[in-house]
């Protein structure tokens, strides 16, 4: 539902259109970018890691796990982002333990998603270096 004729950024309903759900997806995106300190940390490694991959000349098979792992860890910190809005949205600034668990555990899993970047990272990037020297 739209809340008012003048304003149509302010909609509650579904979307009418492909080109529509984009447009939020997109604003979803830019709000992630913009409001997250740790997306954007995570986006410059893993444009970082993509630079070096073009310079050290990933084999096919290297490049799909090395994308797997940066895609990874910026959907952990996605679901993160989620969590903490929903938590806040509930309970605001009031501590409540349920409100901890979920934040910490949705932490937990980017820093799961980290851990396996890493391991990825090491295992594509160390036998690309020894071919490379
Ligand atoms: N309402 C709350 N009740 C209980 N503990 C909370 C609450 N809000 C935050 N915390 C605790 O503080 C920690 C940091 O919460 P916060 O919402 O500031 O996350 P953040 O610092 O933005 O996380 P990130 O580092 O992922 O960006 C949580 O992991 C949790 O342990």
């Amino acid at each position: 539902m739209l809340m008012g004729s003048n304003d149509k950024r302010k909609q509650t309903g579904k979307n009418r259109a492909f080109v529509q759900s984009l447009g939020h997806a997109w604003d979803g995106l830019r709000a992630l970018f913009h409001y997250e300190r740790n997306f954007r940390k995570h986006l410059a490694v893993g444009t970082l890691a993509v630079i070096a991959g073009i310079i050290l000349r990933l084999t096919l098979n290297e490049w799909l796990w090395l994308v797997l792992a940066i895609f990874l860890v910026l959907i952990a910190e996605t679901l993160n982002t989620i969590v903490e809005a929903v938590v806040d949205l509930v309970v605001g600034t009031t501590y409540h333990d349920l409100a901890k668990r979920a934040k910490d555990v949705a932490a937990g899993g980017v820093l799961l998603a980290a851990i396996f970047a890493v391991i990825v990272g090491a295992l594509v990037m160390l036998p690309a270096l020894a071919r490379w020297f």
